[in-house]
């Protein structure tokens, strides 16, 4: 049966970025993506408000709901310091087992854990399970009308703390309508909006960060 362009992009990773090496992987799924073939990858543009928001942050622990083919894990990964860990959620095994190929290649692997599943079923099982006290990050870029239901369900399950950033992907294209009345709306969050470009196209879209403010 013919390849999906998920294994396409892991495929051209493996053959033409260098092994180890977290900046060449996303280089590559770049230029893959704005040359052959589109993907919802937050790209290199957006990229660049997600490594600011990690470095400034500095977590230990941080989670991204859509692991989709590893390009943001490996984005926040590579910024993360010894000790910090990024858990990273999936449900569709066909990109969780491409994630987690593209996650080993680039290297940072130790600082990733892929948890396979839906968000909904996994962000009640991170404190009793996968050991999480509260999260410092948490990167928001699965189906757009689950943000809103996550992000109460992350505060039921008393996993965010005073400071705890969440970052949202997508906020003007595909939109996250829903989530951005939720959030800008709550006196619990204090929202900042960076206006951008949807990932490979000239096209306007945003990320919106909120502050959980205990
Ligand atoms: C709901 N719970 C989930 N749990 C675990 N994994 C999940 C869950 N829900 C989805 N996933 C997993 O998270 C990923 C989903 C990413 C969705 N992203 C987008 O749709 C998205 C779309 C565009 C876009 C822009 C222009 C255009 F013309 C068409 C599309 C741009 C973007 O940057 C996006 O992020 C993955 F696919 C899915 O299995
Ligand atoms: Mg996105």
């Amino acid at each position: 049966m013919n390849q999906s362009k998920e294994r396409r992009i892991l495929n051209f990773v493996l053959q033409n970025a260098v092994r180890g090496d977290p900046c060449s992987v996303m280089e590559t799924i770049d230029k893959y993506c704005s040359e052959k073939e589109w993907a919802m990858n937050v790209g290199d543009v957006k990229g660049v408000i997600l490594d600011k928001t990690v470095e400034e942050i500095n977590p230990k622990v941080a989670l991204e709901l859509g692991t989709y083919c590893g390009y943001s894990a490996v984005r926040i990964a590579r910024l993360l310091k010894a000790g910090a860990c990024l858990l990273t959620v999936e449900f569709n095994p066909e990109f969780a087992a491409i994630a987690k190929q593209m996650i080993e290649f680039a290297g940072v692997q130790d600082k990733v854990k892929l948890l396979e599943g839906p968000s909904e079923v996994i962000i009640p099982q991170l404190k009793k399970k996968y050991e999480v006290d509260t999260l410092d990050f948490v990167f928001v870029d699965h189906w757009k009308d689950r943000y809103a239901p996550d992000t109460i369900l992350l505060q039921e399950c008393s996993l965010l703390r005073k400071g705890s950033v969440l970052l949202a992907d997508n906020i003007i294209f595909p939109g996250a309508p829903e989530f951005v009345k939720y959030i800008r709306n709550n006196p619990r969050f204090q929202c900042s909006t960076y206006p951008s470009y949807l990932e490979y196209m000239k096209v306007q879209d945003a990320m919106e960060k909120a502050v959980f403010l205990g």
